[in-house]
């Protein structure tokens, strides 16, 4: 598969008057993992949206490919560009294999049939994802996490360069996390992915950046960018930062988050609660 590069130059979005992203610049190499951090509200979707065009920014603009994604037919940019949401939609009546043949759409023509080649990459996609048993099921009747897997195999059937992920982890268990996101790491495209799980994020990116309130305030390798301080200053935690060595010999930060200060904290204020009966 071809790696997508990405620029994005001065990003502003307003929606009902509200500033929603300010003046977001970046660029990602082909081939690159990128992760989107930053608290509750931060922007993170909002960026991916624009990066989707499902929303039109007032100020600025993304270019693929040296491109700007406007530029692109809706056909051309569905091959290039696959999104997993964090809102799962509804595929009413439709069974898994039919969800995961719909990422095939871009590539073929208006009421062509499903191919005996096409068959075997839906089978190959869903059995990546640990769900082949489950072709024939009802998509409606799957787990949270199994339709996020679902929506996984469809990207990877749709043969994007740039893949787009919404907190892809959000519904998935501990093996299926690592899993998946091995298996996005592996389709060697460029991947933009948002994460509130930090250490994850920091042993699977090449690159973070980290918005707040809208702005772009760290983008670097990880061990430059997920630091006690900024947590501290982004995320209102206090942490203690180790760096580790992954079998690749790169040092990868692991946050320990300090949770017994608040549950002192909360026993703290429980004792005076009492003390206030
Ligand atoms: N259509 C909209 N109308 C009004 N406000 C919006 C709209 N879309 C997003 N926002 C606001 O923009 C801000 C950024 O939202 P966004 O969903 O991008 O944040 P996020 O970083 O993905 O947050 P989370 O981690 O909670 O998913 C929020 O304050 C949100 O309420």
């Amino acid at each position: 598969m071809v790696a997508a590069q990405v620029s994005i130059n001065n990003l502003s979005l307003v929606i009902h008057n509200k500033q929603i992203l300010s003046d977001i610049s970046f660029s990602v190499l082909p081939g690159q993992f990128i992760g989107l951090i930053g608290p509750n509200g931060a922007g993170k979707s909002s960026l991916l949206r624009c990066l989707y065009r499902y929303q039109t920014p007032q100020a600025g603009n993304i270019q693929i490919d040296e491109k700007e994604i406007s530029q692109f037919s809706r056909q051309t940019y569905a091959k290039k560009v696959a999104a997993v949401l964090q809102e799962i939609p509804s595929q009413f009546n439709l069974a898994v294999f039919d969800v995961v043949a719909m990422g095939l759409t871009p590539h073929k023509r208006l009421f062509s049939s499903v191919s005996l080649r096409d068959r075997q990459a839906i089978q190959e996609a869903l059995k990546k994802v640990g769900l082949a048993h489950k072709y024939q099921q009802p998509y409606e009747s799957l787990s949270g996490g199994e339709k996020q897997r679902v929506m996984i195999a469809r990207a990877i059937v749709q043969r994007p360069s740039l893949l787009l992920m919404d907190e892809p982890t959000s519904h998935l268990d501990v093996k299926y996390q690592i899993e998946i996101m091995a298996l996005a790491k592996s389709l060697g495209i460029t991947v933009i992915a948002s994460f509130h799980d930090l250490n994850l994020a920091s042993a699977l990116c090449d690159s973070i950046i980290v918005l707040n309130e809208g702005s772009l305030v760290a983008n670097g390798a990880p061990k430059n960018v997920v630091t006690t301080n900024m947590l501290l200053e982004v995320f209102g935690v206090k942490a203690e930062v180790i760096l580790q060595t992954s079998p690749h010999g790169a040092s990868v930060p692991y946050i320990r988050y300090q949770y017994q200060l608040t549950v002192m904290d909360l026993n703290d204020q429980a004792s005076r609660g009492r003390e206030c009966e």
